[in-house]
């Protein structure tokens, strides 16, 4: 089966259908005020019609309450990202509202891999991330690349997308010593924080790929 693979942070119409014809996935737009990729309602809405169907989509936020869970939900993307503290049954409550739901787990040591499986069982994907520096801005979208060697205890028939300093440098170390399901990236393919690069995002799509 082919890896799934999610870009995330696009905040351009031009941009995305890079990342679509180099052949991403899934599609992600930030919505967390403190993060450089962040976008209004208004510009995710109007990007999630411009992708039309040709990607899948996701809307990436952090411990949404129910009010903003339905403006979310009202833009229609095929998934909402939890990328806070969310527990399982915050998990549950926002898969009964209707909506598909990918999971941000935080991975610093072999402790933080005891909630992979309790969340795999209630998210429609899961993601495994680095855990962010102390004095982070924001839980993800950081760059930093966590000790892939710890995935090696969890139970090999467990489906996550590894996420976590992926660049075109090391996305084939990556695939091959990993062999996760799928791949999420942002900062790797981009030239500063928050401004995506076309080339970056081709060149990862033509080594993730081939
Ligand atoms: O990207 C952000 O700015 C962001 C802000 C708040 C919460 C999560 C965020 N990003 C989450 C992602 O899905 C990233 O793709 C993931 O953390 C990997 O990022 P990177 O290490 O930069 O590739």
């Amino acid at each position: 089966m082919p890896l799934l693979i999610k870009i995330c942070g696009l905040k351009s119409a031009e941009l995305v259908d890079t990342a679509i014809e180099a052949g991403a996935d899934l599609i992600g737009f930030v919505h967390f005020a403190k993060s450089p990729r962040h976008l209004d309602l208004s510009d995710i809405g109007r990007l999630i019609k411009h992708v039309n169907g040709r990607a899948q989509t996701t809307i990436l936020t952090v411990n949404p309450d129910e009010d903003l869970l339905e403006h979310l939900l009202a833009l229609d993307p095929d998934y909402i990202q939890l990328h806070g503290q969310e527990t399982v049954e915050r998990v549950d409550h926002i898969k009964n509202m209707g909506a598909r739901v990918i999971k941000a787990l935080p991975i610093g040591d072999r402790e933080d891999l005891d909630a992979v499986p309790l969340y795999a069982a209630h998210a429609d994907l899961l993601i495994l991330d680095a855990k962010p520096p102390a004095d982070a801005a924001h839980p993800g979208g950081n760059g930093e690349v966590f000790d892939w060697t710890l995935l090696k205890a969890l139970d090999p028939s467990l489906k996550f997308m590894l996420s976590g300093g992926l660049t075109i440098d090391n996305v084939e170390q990556a695939i091959r010593d990993v062999q996760p399901f799928g791949l999420d990236l942002s900062s790797g393919v981009e030239v500063r924080k928050g401004e995506k690069d076309a080339g970056l995002i081709k060149e990862f799509m033509r080594r993730a790929r081939d």
